[in-house]
C-alpha cells in the first residue's frame, strides 16, 4: 500500500484535524497549502509544501518528490454567503484551482482523490426530510455551484484518466480537536458556533440571529452539525476505501449526523456548555441559505463503515468552547 497522502489545504480547519487522523492511521500526509486561510502551527503532516493550487507544476513536483499515492483536496474559498457577493474568487479557486490539481494527478500517475464537497450542492430541497446522494444536485449559491460542477468534472475525469474518487459532502463541520491541537480558526470567522462562542466569552457584543422567519420548528435554519475528529475519521474510512477497492469511479458520500439542529438549539447548547448569558438578535435572512440541511447518512455507513461518534452537540459545543477559551 502506498501511503504517502498529499494533503491540499491540510493547514486549515478540517485538514489540520484530517491530518492528525491520518498519522495516527498510519498514512504518511503531506501538506500543500498557500496559507491563505490556514495556520502554520496547524501544520502535523510529515512534510509541508508551500504552494498555491494553480501551480501544476509545483504539483507534480510534489507528487513526484514524495512518492504520492492518493491526494485529499480541501482547498477552497468556503464561505457560501460571501460568495453570493463576489461569486468570481469562488469559480477561480474552487473550479479552476481543482482542474490544476486534477491535471497535475493525471501528470504524475496519481489515481486516488478525496474531494472536499458539501451540503450546500443539494440546495433548498425543503420538502425532503434527509438528503440522500442520489438527489439532483440543485445549489442555490455560487459557492455550492463551484462544488456541483466539480463533482460534474470528476466524473468525466473517471473513464477519461482511470480517477478513483469520492467527493465526500461534508454537513456543517464544527467542534474542535480534543486534545486541543487545533480547532476553527477562520479570519473572518462567519460560521454560527464560533461567533456564537464568541459572544459567550464576551469578544462580540451579541449573535445575530439570521433570519427567525423560516418555515421550521422554531423558525430558525436547520443544519446537521458535524464534529470535525468524525470528518477527519470519516477521509481515513474514504481513503481506505479507494485502497482497496482500486478502479475508476467517483461517488458522493454524505458525512453528517442525520440530525438537524436550529440556530436556536446551537445558542443553547453554548449557553449550557459555557454557562454564560449573551445578547441573541434576531435579523433579517442571509443570502443564499436553505432552510434545512440535514444529511441521510446511510452511504456512508454501507460503503465506509463509518458514523459519526463525537457528534451530539453539546459534545461539539464543550470541544469547541475548550479550544476557544485555551486560544485567548
Ligand atoms: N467548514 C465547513 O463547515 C465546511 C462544510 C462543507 C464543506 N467544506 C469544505 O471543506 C474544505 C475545507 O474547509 P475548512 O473549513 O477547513 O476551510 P479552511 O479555510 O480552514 O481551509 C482551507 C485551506 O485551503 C488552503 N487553500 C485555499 N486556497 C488554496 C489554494 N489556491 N492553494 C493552496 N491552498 C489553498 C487555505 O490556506 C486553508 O489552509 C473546503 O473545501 C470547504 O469547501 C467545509
Ligand atoms: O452569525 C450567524 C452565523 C450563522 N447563522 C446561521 O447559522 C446557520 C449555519 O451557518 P454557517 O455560516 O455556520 O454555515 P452554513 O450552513 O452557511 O455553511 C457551512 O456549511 C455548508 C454545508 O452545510 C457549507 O459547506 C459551507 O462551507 C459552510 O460554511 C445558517 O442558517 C446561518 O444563517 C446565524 O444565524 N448567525
Amino acid at each position: 500500500m502506498n501511503n504517502a497522502v498529499l494533503v491540499v489545504g491540510g493547514a486549515g480547519y478540517i485538514g489540520s484535524h484530517t491530518v492528525l487522523a491520518l498519522k495516527d492511521a498510519g498514512f504518511l500526509p503531506v501538506v500543500y497549502d498557500n496559507f491563505s486561510s490556514g495556520h502554520r502551527d496547524a501544520c502535523f503532516g510529515d512534510h509541508l509544501v508551500e504552494g498555491d493550487l494553480t501551480d501544476t507544476a509545483k504539483l507534480v513536483h510534489t507528487m513526484q518528490q514524495f512518492g504520492i499515492g492518493s491526494v485529499i483536496h480541501f482547498a477552497a474559498l468556503i464561505e457560501a454567503g460571501q460568495s453570493v457577493v463576489t461569486p468570481l474568487p469562488f469559480f477561480q479557486n474552487n473550479v479552476a484551482g481543482t482542474l490544476s490539481l486534477l491535471e497535475a494527478m493525471n501528470t504524475a500517475g496519481v489515481p486516488r482523490l478525496v474531494f472536499s464537497s458539501t451540503a450546500a450542492v443539494y440546495g433548498n430541497l425543503t420538502d425532503v426530510a434527509l438528503l440522500s446522494e442520489e438527489l439532483p444536485r440543485a445549489p442555490i449559491n455560487p459557492y455550492g455551484d463551484s462544488k456541483a460542477m466539480v463533482e460534474t468534472v470528476l466524473e468525466s475525469c473517471v473513464s477519461a484518466y482511470g480517477l478513483q474518487a469520492i467527493a465526500l459532502r461534508y454537513f456543517n463541520a464544527s467542534g474542535a480537536d480534543a486534545q486541543g491541537r487545533s480547532g476553527e480558526r477562520h479570519d473572518p470567522e462567519t460560521h454560527l458556533i464560533p461567533l456564537v462562542i464568541q459572544a459567550a466569552q464576551g469578544r462580540r457584543d451579541r449573535i445575530k440571529v439570521y433570519g427567525a422567519d423560516y418555515d421550521t420548528p422554531d423558525g430558525t435554519c436547520i443544519r446537521d452539525y458535524i464534529h470535525v475528529s468524525d470528518l477527519a475519521s470519516g477521509h481515513v474510512a474514504a481513503l481506505r476505501h479507494l485502497l482497496g477497492r482500486d478502479a475508476p469511479g467517483v461517488m458522493p458520500v454524505n458525512l453528517g449526523t442525520g440530525q438537524g439542529q436550529s440556530v436556536r438549539q446551537v445558542i443553547d447548547a453554548v449557553r449550557r456548555v459555557s454557562g454564560r448569558d449573551f445578547i441573541v438578535e434576531e435579523t433579517p435572512r442571509r443570502a443564499g441559505d436553505p432552510a434545512t440541511l440535514v444529511a441521510d447518512v446511510r452511504r456512508a455507513a454501507d460503503l465506509l463503515g463509518w458514523a459519526a461518534v463525537h457528534s451530539d452537540l453539546d459534545t461539539i459545543a464543550r470541544d469547541a468552547w475548550a479550544y476557544a477559551q485555551a486560544s485567548g
